[in-house]
């Protein structure tokens, strides 16, 4: 199988995902809340573009979920933080969320045939699914507002890494991030810490998110889109 990158949502029009797996990656924070929200027994995650959207699924009984320039809304149960998505009495619960580049990116992925979600929180277990699949790849990082992020890119390095003994790549997004990930010496957390949404959204306390989302394999799942929705 063949691998590539997709480094922003700006670049995606330059790929055909229409016989492909994409894995969309929000690492900070939108996708690894939903590898821990699904992981942790939530029912369903509804990515959905406007607060409006996402009102309108909160009218019909869904948690709604999500944030605007990093924070909670004020009318929303949930921000966009791994520890909110893991509260007990969200159990089999329906979720909406919408946030500022992960729900954008899945939006833009609606027509490949297999849609995941990738986190380096279920790292092992999306590169495990790709290891069986027999369509071509997409890694397609969320980036911040159209531009390149470390965080999504390091971690397509990592899946590019997991995958070297049977994946091809030839496109220099690929080599790239391969090298970006060997070169960091495996400690996810060095690199992101130093991000610029590290520093962006340090004044909300964010931290400890940034601690958590950084972390390896919590979780062995790997949600994927099904008429719209996230499920496991
Ligand atoms: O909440 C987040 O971590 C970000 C906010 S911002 O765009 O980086 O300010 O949203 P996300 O869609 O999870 O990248
Ligand atoms: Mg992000």
């Amino acid at each position: 199988m063949n691998i590539d990158v997709c480094y922003t949502p700006e670049l995606i029009h330059q790929f055909d995902v229409s016989d492909k797996t994409v894995v969309v990656i929000d690492v900070l924070r939108a996708t690894s809340c939903m590898v821990a929200g699904l992981g942790s027994g939530v029912a369903s995650i509804t990515p959905v573009a406007s607060v409006e959207e996402c009102e309108a699924l909160g009218a019909q009984g869904y948690v709604m979920a999500g944030e605007r320039n990093g924070e909670k809304l004020p009318q929303f149960h949930l921000g966009n933080s791994p520890f909110d998505y893991m509260e007990k009495s969200l159990k089999g619960q329906k979720i909406a969320t919408t946030t500022t580049n992960g729900t954008r990116a899945l939006y833009l992925s609606k027509d490949a045939p297999e849609v995941i979600i990738g986190a380096f929180l279920n790292l092992k277990a999306v590169v495990n699914h790709l290891s069986k699949s027999k369509r071509d790849i997409l890694l397609f990082c969320a980036g911040w507002k159209g531009k390149y992020n470390l965080e999504d890119s390091l971690f397509a390095g990592a899946v590019l890494d997991g995958l070297k003994k049977q994946a091809e790549f030839d496109s220099d997004a690929a080599t790239a991030a391969f090298y970006l990930y060997q070169s960091m010496g495996k400690d996810p957390y060095y690199f992101i810490s130093r991000s610029n949404h590290a520093k962006r959204l340090s004044k909300f306390g964010i931290l400890k998110d940034i601690e958590y989302c950084s972390r390896c394999n919590e979780f062995d799942v790997v949600p994927k889109l099904k008429n719209g929705e996230l499920v496991v």
